[in-house]
């Protein structure tokens, strides 16, 4: 029997996580991918990710059993209406992984209305981190995979079932909703924060001309909230412009709430702040967030290590004879410019463990995770 042929464009840190998810299930898959940049696709294959690259969208479509879109929204949609046109296998099964589904299932439309099995979806875990090289096969477990199937589908229950049994592999949780109701709430819980810490790193750009040591002081605080600022600026700008009328809603909303703190603060109404604060309190711990997030974290590691150029092939050395992958490399600002400290970035917990107990046992840096 023909080897069935799994297409994925966009072979990022979504596509790639996908991928693995995908073979680990199906090994008998023929993967292609296709991406812009061609270093991802080198990587992906040198990985073992991807079985080939492309550059052909349309052919590689029209032979395959299975496409999913991972690239950032807009490009998306443009593809879902120029592939009305192409001659797809008609058990052919496309999906997407887009933050924002409404625009995406608009776009669909015309495919939906040639019979082609369409399934809008959005695995609910991710990074700020893009590239395929920040791609792992555990990304969504146990996270929610949202899918908006089209409710004008024939067979719908049918689609359904086939999708899961392709994403198995993702071992996460399928949960279906309406695109509207998708966006609302994606729009609050994740589109609305990262606009307010990008917007509040924004504000700390000029700040820190003005006061340099800020930059060294964002600790903290500063740092819970902002690392999604890191987050890819195209991918962003797409979710904005596909999740518009809700996201402005949600910033008139946040911009009222803000007015009413300048008033509270204008007029030192120390009951009004209290009770801000308060509420948010109550809010927020009776939410089912667990200690790791809603969202799975890489595993990082901090060594503090001394400032001397050998000191990282040292680290990695020891790691290397234990055969502990390392999946990205930081050096930190040093403290008090004695110490360096080395953060290490892991694919899981296992891994953080046995790096841990290996630098312990090889060394006698100082070694922590959060
Ligand atoms: N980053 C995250 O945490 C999550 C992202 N998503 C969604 O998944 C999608 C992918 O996100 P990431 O993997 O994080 O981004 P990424 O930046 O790691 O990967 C996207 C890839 O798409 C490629 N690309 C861009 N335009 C293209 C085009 N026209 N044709 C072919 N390839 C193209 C880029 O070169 C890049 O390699 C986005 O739609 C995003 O909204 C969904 C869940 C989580
Ligand atoms: O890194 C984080 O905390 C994220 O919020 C990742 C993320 C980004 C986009 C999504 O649509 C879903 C998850």
């Amino acid at each position: 029997m023909e080897k069935k042929r799994v297409v994925i464009i966009g072979l990022g840190l979504i596509g790639g996580s996908i991928a693995l998810a995908i073979r680990k299930k199906h090994p008998a898959v023929t993967i292609i991918g296709i991406d812009l940049d061609q270093k991802q696709l080198k990587i992906a294959c040198a990985l073992g990710i991807i079985d080939e690259a492309s550059n052909e969208i349309k052919k590689e479509a029209e032979n395959a059993d299975l496409i999913v879109f991972s690239c950032p929204v807009k490009a998306t949609e443009t593809f879902l209406t120029q592939m009305v046109s192409w001659s797809l296998k008609p058990t052919v099964l496309v999906t997407d992984t887009g933050s924002t589904k409404g625009s995406i299932m608009d776009a669909a439309a015309g495919l939906l209305a040639k019979g082609i099995h369409f399934i809008g979806a959005h695995p609910m875990a991710g990074s700020h981190k893009s590239g395929v090289q920040a791609a792992k096969v555990d990304l969504f477990e146990n996270a929610y995979y949202l899918i908006t199937p089209a409710d004008n589908q024939p067979d719908s229950q049918a689609v359904v079932e086939e999708f899961k049994q392709w994403f198995d592999g993702t071992a996460s949780k399928f949960l279906i909703l309406s695109p509207a109701e998708h966006d609302q709430i994606t729009g609050m819980l994740s589109h609305l924060p990262h606009i307010i810490a990008a917007s509040l790193v924004n504000q700390t750009t000029d700040f820190s001309v003005k006061y340099p040591l800020a930059k060294r002081l964002a600790a903290g605080g500063f740092r819970d909230m902002t690392r999604i600022a890191s987050s890819d600026p195209t991918m962003w700008t797409d979710i904005l412009l596909s999740n518009n009328q809700v996201l402005i809603q949600l910033v008139t909303n946040w911009r009222d709430e803000m007015s009413q703190l300048l008033e509270m603060l204008e007029s030192n109404d120390s009951k009004a702040i209290y009770h801000f604060f308060d509420q948010a309190k109550e809010t927020r711990d009776a939410m089912p967030i667990h200690k790791e997030g809603a969202l799975p974290a890489f595993f990082d590691l901090f060594i503090d290590v001394p400032d001397y150029p050998g000191v990282i092939s040292e680290v990695t050395g020891y790691l290397a004879q234990e055969k502990i992958s390392v999946i990205n490399l930081k050096i930190l600002e040093t403290r008090e410019e004695i110490n360096g400290i080395l953060q290490l970035t892991f694919q899981n917990q296992e891994d953080l463990k046995q790096a841990k107990s290996c630098i312990q046992k090889n060394s006698s840096y100082h070694c922590y995770n959060k």
